[in-house]
């Protein structure tokens, strides 16, 4: 991975391309969540009304192809781990393939180099007289923490001298199945069980569901943090119990209930007294190892100034982050791995090259297409060639009950931006696919996808008008694949004969078509006849994105760059 390191030193002048020109207003759009499956009654893309989308697959062969969106491809540790935005964005924006945090703690942990690192050096210094807190998502979908690297931290953590620890967990249902938080926190209580046995307190001290407490991102719900600085920090929560297990049965018995939205809770000892707030002289690591979900706690932790809610205590602790979250805020200070140093990415080749770029999404997607895309990195790299705009996503409604979102909204802004002529580039993300998607409800994700479509319409309707050209593509699979499957394709029933929900994003589990490919199609009457997608690049994924995109404003892309997916031909 990263095969080909960024040119140190070399130029950043992009050469021009030889036969397509410059100057054409470029529409880059990504549909969150918008994978590709054959027709069948759980893909709720197809079974949506999409006549933009289906026009463009079926209107133009040579302009519509799939690529690949997940595993390898996006530089996670294996083709079994399924796609995510940070990944995705992080590849269609830089080009390159760069191993991710998922696999660099993966390397860090299994040669006990995480040990050895400056950051659990610092946190180290606590351990004989404090707590170990470890907060994150209990899970093992792979996006933001793995269960299997909290196991290897535990273990390591009391190895090298942790003798007081607590854990507080949040519950996933998201990219995981809903309910399968009862066997996190059963597998989770053994593994603490056999530290007791060894001499370490260990206990699960709070929690709750990860949409609902601690992991909002970009600053969309700070009540959202709030509850988790409550429950993890203070030890306050409505709901009070002895132990985790029972606190999710118990929380999960409300017919309504759900691992993503659990209420926050504290473990309290047999006199009622929290058993693990964090106190002065304590460590907290923050064990995800993904960010945009953990930002927002990084700050509340180590900000000395701080005003997005009412801390009460602010104690004196030493914080470590699983990764550094943001590289501009270098935020958190102390970390257990370092971050992929994403490099030379398309945003900043495309900025030192006088190209204007508008990029426009709702709060919740909007650290995708500016973040992500610029490889972690928060800011504009030519405040004036560049506009960045949020259009704020609807507060404490989940997604399913505004299933449109902010798609129209997100659309018109786009449309606005490409007929001031003003941006060589207007770049998207249309969120409802994956965010709707994401909470299991049919109805709502057939009317989200419909959505969707209508957002590309007046997209590509704007481009139409000012001459110019447009890719459209997603950035993992969601909505074209809601149930969950066994081997052999069959959806799985729960005991009363009801398919299983999948929540999260999709992994294709039949093994003839074991990965995920979403589509990409180009068009727009500023696009050269002759422009067609290669057919010798049988293995492309979305790094092959922003060599095309370059070409599309009329540059060769760099040669370490993963190639481009077009071509010229005839005259
Ligand atoms: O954070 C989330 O919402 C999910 O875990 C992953 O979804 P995303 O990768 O599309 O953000
Ligand atoms: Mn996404
Ligand atoms: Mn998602």
């Amino acid at each position: 991975m990263a095969t080909r390191p960024p040119p140190e030193g070399k130029p950043w002048e992009l050469a021009a391309h030889p036969r397509l020109a410059k100057g054409k207003v470029v529409g880059v759009v990504v549909l969150d969540g918008w994978g590709e499956a054959p027709p069948d009654p759980f893909n709720y893309i197809h079974v949506a009304e999409t006549p933009t989308l289906d026009a463009l697959k079926k209107g133009a062969p040579e302009r519509w192809r799939l690529i690949k969106a997940h595993g390898t491809a996006v530089g996670l540790p294996t083709d079994d781990d399924m796609g995510n935005s940070e990944v995705g964005h992080n590849a269609l924006g830089a080009g390159q393939i760069y191993a991710q945090g998922a696999k660099l703690v993966d390397l860090a942990l299994s040669s006990g180099k995480i040990y050895e690192g400056e950051g659990f050096k610092y946190i180290q210094q606590s351990f004989e007289n404090g707590t170990l807190h470890l907060i994150g998502l209990l899970s093992d979908g792979g996006v933001h923490s793995r269960f299997d690297q909290l196991q290897l931290l535990l273990k390591g953590a009391s190895e090298h001298g942790a003798k007081r620890i607590r854990v507080h967990v949040l519950t996933d249902g998201r990219d995981v199945l809903d309910g399968s938080s009862v066997r996190f926190v059963e597998m989770l209580e053994e593994d603490l069980s056999r530290l007791r046995d060894k001499g370490v307190n260990a206990r699960i001290a709070s929690g709750g569901g990860r949409m609902y407490v601690t992991m909002d991102r970009y600053e969309n719900d700070w009540q959202v943090v709030k509850r988790g600085w409550d429950a993890h920090v203070l030890g306050e929560a409505p709901h009070k119990f002895k132990s985790a297990l029972e606190a999710v049965k118990k929380l999960r018995e409300d017919p309504k209930a759900n691992d993503q939205y659990l209420p926050p809770f504290v473990i309290v000892d047999e006199s009622g007294k929290p058993v693990g707030p964090v106190q002065d002289g304590d460590t907290v690591v923050t064990f995800n190892f993904r960010a945009d979900r953990m930002v927002m706690l990084a700050k509340a932790l180590e900000y000395e100034n701080f005003d997005k809610f009412d801390r009460v205590r602010f104690p004196k602790i030493r914080y470590a982050g699983m990764l550094q979250y943001d590289g501009e805020l270098k935020l958190p200070s102390h970390y257990l791995v370092a971050p992929p140093q994403i490099e030379r990415t398309s945003g900043e080749y495309l900025a030192r090259n006088g190209v204007r770029i508008y990029a426009c999404s709702e709060t919740v997607k909007f650290g995708h297409v500016t973040f992500f895309w610029n490889g972690n990195r928060s800011g504009y790299f030519n405040p004036s060639l560049e506009k960045y705009e949020e259009i704020p996503s609807d507060i404490g409604i989940p997604f399913n009950v505004q299933p449109k979102m902010k798609a129209l909204e997100i659309a018109q802004k786009a449309r606005d931006a490409i007929l001031s002529r003003k941006f060589d580039q207007v770049r998207v993300n249309i969120a409802n696919g994956d965010m709707v998607g994401h909470t299991g409800d049919i109805e709502a994700t057939i009317v989200g996808c419909k959505a969707t479509d209508e957002a590309v319409k007046i997209i590509l309707e704007a481009i139409e008008q000012v001459g110019g050209i447009f890719i459209l593509t997603a950035d993992h699979g969601n909505a074209e694949d809601m149930a969950k499957r066994d081997k052999s394709g069959k959806p799985l029933r729960d005991k009363d004969g009801k398919v299983q929900t999948l929540t999260s994003h999709t992994l294709n589990p039949v093994s003839a078509l074991s990965s995920v490919k979403v589509p990409i199609a180009i068009g727009g009457p500023g696009l050269a006849p002759g422009v067609r997608f290669r057919k010798d690049l049988p293995c492309t994924g979305l790094a092959n994105v922003a060599a095309t995109v370059m070409n599309l404003h009329g540059f060769e892309a760099p040669d370490h760059y993963e190639p481009t997916l077009i071509e010229v031909v005839g005259n």
